[in-house]
């Protein structure tokens, strides 16, 4: 029965009417020196965070459910709630409870969420930690993405594909969207995010323009250059919204919006990011692009590395700054080192700074922040006379705060506490008031002891001490073996065991003095603090510009260790539309083969004129998925300004890289797995421009044999004959039978790559030569794969026998099986000269591509199955 309001504790009065406010997140809510949930929260906090579930009784009707944890472990499970996924309001006294009669009054203080998250037990230091804001709008979709932890603030806006991967590339811990798009969010995202819905007036242009224009104090956007896009701005005003939503209204560090422009980068859509395992593994405990190239020492650097995977440049005297200064420290190599210390010191200024308008930096981090600084000087004096153009620009950006940072090393304690609250930040004269105070202190507690040394001649007990504890302060103590030396004006307190404690007004008088002298001290030592972090607040912007020059340095530090460790070499990006790899390697694969094994290096040359698609087969587990990838991956290298594994690289600028692999098995998500791979290779189409480099890893084997090869057939012509565009493409295939475009397509080359067969072994020579190759070797797999002998011998008799019955061209015995009553007429049907093939081209070229769905495609196919009937 539900109570009447009345008959609850006022205490749960005051809670509930502050959890009607927080009715989704968890309310921690501060009693003394506890956090209690209540009721359903009191569940979820016993289950998450493995405490005690109690009752407590709720008034004279009633109990309620109550956990509780003490308040110095707020850090602790604060994080473990939020990793699990809560949000989690914290409440907490708003009064100093010795100074109010009743109840005290309480607040949510902050609210934190997975995607607004500063506790550095929330984050991780190689990764942001995005809040972002979705908005569809008629026409485009707006995107916004924040990182409170760090004060970054970008915005976009494009249509949903665009969105969808900058979603991807971003990795937002929570995305928030007007409560009425839910259906679409998860019709167009799916359900990979933590979401959060919002109402939807926060999502209206006028509401969005007033919130940026207030928080940035300016009177139009202009400067940030992000004018024209208003589905975008509307994102940037939601997640500002959001964040004073959940108590965050400091937020100084947020000094500007970074406007990302689709232009400007090198594009992979979401299916190539995943394929070329830049930041996942499809593999439990794979390697990653991002691991193999990460070797930044600083938190800022790691993040930064991160953005320039996913989004590397297309601008090539951009991309030749940065391999200059590459190279520049590949020579420089003693400065190269130098820096990189100062950088291993200098710690993660950028989230350091954050936590200053935050109000959550503390005294030891302020200090910290003064090293990061001195650190910042350091390197500025190493960089004084580079020649190297961007260095000297860095070098520009740097300023070392020489003001605050005396000011910081002056006032603060060589090794200041955690907490500010316990003292001992400020340091000797820098405040006589303060000065005077300690000295009444620090004499208190020596007269203390002087007490004790004369009471203890007094009285002849020699073990007689001062002590203090918090139930009535300073005391002395005496054991029993002396009890009846005591003299009768002092007052017992309490009893223990063997010995007993005593206060006198002697000692009563000196503690009101010192313990009075200690508050004020420590309210002094608040004081003195918060008007340090007040000036801080002034360098909030110099301080940002240091930590994201300082995050550059470090990558492009990195890709020069990494060129010296890894033998990469420098990249030539040219403006024609040539790919000219020599000795390429795979950057992951080889550094994860075996001690002793080197990884086989391969040329690869693709261009417009004579060699725009290759044809690539190979026995199974010949390498020929490692050669397509590292193609696309020493491409993207070269764009993110790095050296790349091969004796040398000549690169046309490219602005697409477009990988699929052809449909495996263990896809879920209930379309067809050869449904999902046409979707995504429908996608790449359409989106061709003569710089994309295409990389097609056996399309067409999520269907049968002939669709696929039919399938994979047509994709290649289409590439070949999009003349305007010629995509230049690498396309690995079991179809042997795609070798015959070779001799039909002027601009299809058919490599393979090479293996030795020795008795009825294959060895791999993982070489790549010119030519298509035959078989596909699968059943040596099956056999290196541990297939038991007797299984694999029947395998290579059955083989035996099939091609006994097909001794004709691999491409005739299919065409054999497709139309036997015909075989006469239709030697092939990809035979130019056929009737069949007529008439399939002219259906074909009737065909409008663009606009054709997936299940029109599969009905055309069907439609040319028909005619081989
Ligand atoms: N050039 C190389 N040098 C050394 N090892 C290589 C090389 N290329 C590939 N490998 C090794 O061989 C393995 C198989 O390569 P990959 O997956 O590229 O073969 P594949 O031809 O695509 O096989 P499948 O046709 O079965 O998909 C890789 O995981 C890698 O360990």
């Amino acid at each position: 029965m539900a109570k009447s309001k009345s008959e609850e504790t006022p205490l749960m009065q005051q809670h509930n009417a502050i959890k009607t406010k927080y009715p989704d997140a968890v309310l921690l809510f501060r009693v003394g020196d506890f956090y209690e949930t209540f009721n359903e929260d009191a569940v979820i906090a016993s289950r998450v965070l493995g405490i005690v579930l109690t009752k407590r009784a709720n008034g004279s009707a009633s109990y309620v459910d109550l956990a509780g944890f003490p308040h110095h472990a707020l850090d602790t499970y604060l994080h473990k709630l939020v990793k699990a996924g809560h949000r989690v309001a914290v409440c907490d006294q708003l009064e100093d409870p010795k100074t109010v009669k009743g109840i005290v009054k309480r607040g949510v203080t902050e609210m934190v969420t997975p995607g607004v998250a500063v506790n550095d037990k929330l984050l991780e230091n190689s990764s942001n930690n995005f809040l972002a804001a979705v908005h569809f709008g008629a026409t485009a979709t707006g995107v916004a993405f924040l990182d409170i932890s760090t004060g970054e603030f970008v915005v976009a806006q494009g249509n949903e594909e665009y969105i969808e991967k900058l979603l991807q590339s971003f990795k937002p811990a929570e995305v928030v969207f007007a409560r009425p798009q839910q259906k679409h969010f998860k019709q167009v995202f799916g359900s990979r995010f933590y979401t959060y819905t919002l109402e939807e007036w926060i999502f209206t242009t006028q509401y969005a323009q007033e919130t940026l224009l207030k928080h940035f104090g300016t009177h139009s956007l202009k400067g940030f250059g992000v004018d024209d896009m208003q589905e975008a701005h509307i994102a940037a005003g939601a997640t500002l919204h959001y964040l004073r939503d959940t108590e965050h209204p400091h937020l100084q560090h947020i000094t500007g919006m970074q406007r990302l422009e689709q232009d400007d980068f090198l594009w992979m859509d979401r299916f190539t990011v995943r394929n070329l395992e830049l930041l996942n593994s499809s593999v439990e405990n794979g390697h990653t692009l991002l691991q193999v190239l990460d070797n930044t020492v600083s938190p800022m650097g790691a993040r930064l590395l991160k953005r320039w995977l996913v989004f590397p440049l297309r601008d090539i005297q951009q991309i030749n700054e940065r391999l200059d200064v590459v190279e520049y420290f590949i020579r420089e190599t003693d400065l190269a080192k130098g820096l990189q210390q100062h950088l291993k010191q200098a710690g993660d200024l950028e989230r350091l700074v954050s936590k200053i308008p935050l109000k959550k930096i503390n005294p030891r981090e302020v200090m910290q922040l003064a090293k990061s600084l001195q650190q910042v000087a350091a390197i500025q004096e190493l960089l004084a006379t580079t020649d190297n153009a961007y260095l000297q620009r860095l070098h520009a950006q740097l300023d070392p705060c020489p003001a605050i940072l005396e000011r910081i090393l002056e006032q603060v304690t060589e090794t200041p506490p955690v907490q500010a609250i316990k003292g001992g930040v400020i340091r000797e004269g820098i405040h006589p008031e303060l000065d005077k105070l300690r000295l009444i202190a620090s004499s208190g507690k020596e007269y203390l002891l002087r007490i004790q040394q004369q009471e203890s001649e007094a009285t002849g007990i020699p073990s007689l001490k001062v002590a203090f504890n918090n139930v009535f302060g300073y005391y002395l103590e005496v054991t029993n073996a002396h009890r009846n030396k005591v003299p009768t004006n002092w007052i017992r307190k309490q009893t223990l065991a063997n010995a007993e404690r005593y206060i006198t007004p002697e000692l009563k008088e000196y503690e009101e003095k010192i313990t009075g002298a200690e508050e004020k001290i420590l309210t002094l030592e608040i004081q003195l603090f918060d008007d340090l972090l007040l000036a801080l607040q002034e360098y909030i912007v110099p301080v940002q510009q240091n930590a994201q020059a300082m995050a550059r340095m470090d990558c492009l530090l990195c890709f020069a260790a990494n060129a010296l460790q890894y033998k990469y070499r420098r990249p030539l990006l040219t403006e024609d539309h040539t790919l000219d790899i020599r000795d390429g390697r795979h950057p992951v694969i080889e550094r994860g083969l075996p001690a002793g094994e080197a990884y086989v290096a391969n040329d690869i040359l693709l261009d417009q004129e004579t060699q725009q698609i290759i044809i690539l087969t190979g026995p199974n587990m010949s390498g020929k998925s490692a050669l397509l990838r590292q193609t696309a991956l020493i491409t993207l290298m070269a764009h993110m300004g790095s050296f790349v594994p091969a004796s040398a690289a000549t690169i046309g600028l490219t602005d697409k890289i477009f990988t699929r692999v052809g449909a495996s098995d263990n896809l879920s998500g209930g379309e067809s797995t050869f449904m999902v791979e046409m979707n995504e290779t429908a996608s790449i189409i359409n989106n061709i421009t003569p710089r994309s480099l295409v990389i097609l890893d056996e399309i067409g084997r999520g269907t049968s044999t002939y669709d696929g090869i039919s399938i994979a057939w047509s994709i290649v012509e289409y590439l070949h004959d999009m003349t305007e565009h010629r995509p230049k493409t690498l396309f690995a295939t079991h179809y042997h039978e795609l070798n015959e475009l070779e001799n039909k397509h002027g601009r299809v080359k058919n490599f393979h790559i090479t293996n030795m067969e020795s008795g009825n072994k294959v060895i791999f020579l993982r070489k790549l030569a010119p030519g298509g190759s035959r078989h596909s070797f699968g059943i040596h797999v099956a056999r290196m794969a541990g297939m038991p002998p007797a299984l694999v011998e029947r395998a290579n008799e059955v083989l035996g026998t099939l091609e006994e019955k097909h001794i004709e061209a691999p491409l005739q015995k299919n065409v054999k099986q497709i139309a036997p009553s015909a075989a006469k007429v239709q030697l092939s049907i990809f035979d130019a000269h056929s009737d069949t093939f007529k008439e399939i081209r002219d259906m074909l070229e009737h065909v409008d591509i663009n606009r054709l769905t997936p299940v029109e495609a599969l009905l055309k196919l069907s439609e040319i199955k028909q005619l081989l009937k």
